[in-house]
């Protein structure tokens, strides 16, 4: 039998508004969420006793074993053989949900039917990667909702520092702000777009960049590029992302970053186009 490629692009938080807390320490969000041409990919062998093998340049400390939420959405499914191998592109702990989209796209190339409740159960993130289209997420990640959003010329950085999502929740200070407005604008074209996004936020920001200053490096450095628009952390960081009018004014800005940062993951292309499956388009580099 043949074997199946799947990609797992990463998931940019354009805003992420936390607008409270459950009795279970969760945080309710308020979030408007794209996803990237680049992200991991897996292939899917039906041979042999289920395996997972980690490799690609974004590998490292990563694990294979039964925690890889790969392996955990696998089994979930109800799938006992196949090896997979999982290239990671993406870096781990980063605030892109690269975990949670594997685990969402190996439970795509399955095709089985796992009740929402226990999808979440893998992670917040992972019910919002199983369709990856712009969407609302509200509650703590459960709650779905199809937006329209034009695509985003987008560079996205990481400082090479990892960031564990509990820890800046912890670290956020005003766990009740105000969430996104009840109807989202009709935005009449990209530029609208980006003014409006300029005016909502990331709420994990701040107590992101006090736990790890390299966040505020990456946007102090993302500011300063010719073209940038909106600059602002995704997620619980310390990936950042910068907004442009046109892909020349991000390819412009993408060499000037990659010049002075060399050891930086830096990737670009359009946010919230039509996910390829097999054939992204947005350009990454290793440090
Ligand atoms: C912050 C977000 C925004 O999209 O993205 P990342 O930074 O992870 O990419 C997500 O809510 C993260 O989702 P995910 O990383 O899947 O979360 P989980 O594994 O379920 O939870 C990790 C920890 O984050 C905190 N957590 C997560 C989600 C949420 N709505 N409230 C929380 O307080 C909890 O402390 C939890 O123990
Ligand atoms: N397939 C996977 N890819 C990356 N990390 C994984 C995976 N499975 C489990 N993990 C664990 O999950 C943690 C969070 O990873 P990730 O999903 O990349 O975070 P984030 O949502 O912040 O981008 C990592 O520290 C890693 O140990």
């Amino acid at each position: 039998m043949s074997a199946t490629d799947v990609f797992a692009p990463a998931k940019i938080n354009l805003t992420l508004h936390v607008t409270g807390q459950r009795d279970d320490g969760y945080h309710l969000l308020d979030s408007l969420v794209v996803f990237a041409p680049v992200g991991d990919r897996l292939r899917l062998t039906p041979d042999g006793a289920l395996s997972l093998q980690v490799d690609g340049p974004e590998a490292a400390g990563v694990p294979s074993d039964g925690s890889n939420l790969v392996l955990r959405a696998a089994r979930m499914a109800g799938q006992e053989s196949g090896q997979i191998t999982l290239t990671k592109q993406l870096p781990a702990s980063a605030g892109i949900g690269g975990g949670s989209s594997d685990a969402a796209a190996v439970l795509r190339a399955l095709g089985r039917d796992v009740p929402p409740e226990q999808i979440a159960q893998l992670g917040a993130d992972v019910p919002m990667c199983m369709k990856p289209r712009p969407q609302r997420v509200q509650g703590i990640g459960e709650q779905l909702s199809v937006a329209a959003i034009p695509s985003l010329p987008a560079l996205l950085v990481n400082p090479r520092v990892s960031v564990p999502t509990p820890s800046v929740f912890k670290a956020l200070r005003d766990k009740t702000n105000p969430p996104m407005p009840e109807t989202l604008p009709k935005f009449a074209d990209r530029s609208d777009c980006i003014d409006w996004l300029a005016t909502q936020r990331n709420d994990l920001q701040v107590p992101a960049m006090m736990l790890t200053p390299a966040v505020g490096v990456v946007l102090e450095a993302l500011h300063t590029l010719p073209g940038t628009r909106l600059a602002r952390m995704s997620g619980s960081g310390a990936t950042c992302f910068a907004l442009f009018d046109d892909t020349e004014a991000m390819r412009f800005a993408e060499i000037s970053l990659r010049a002075a940062h060399p050891d930086w993951w830096i990737a670009s292309g359009l946010l919230g186009d039509q996910v390829q499956k097999s054939a992204p388009s947005m350009a990454t580099q290793e440090a």
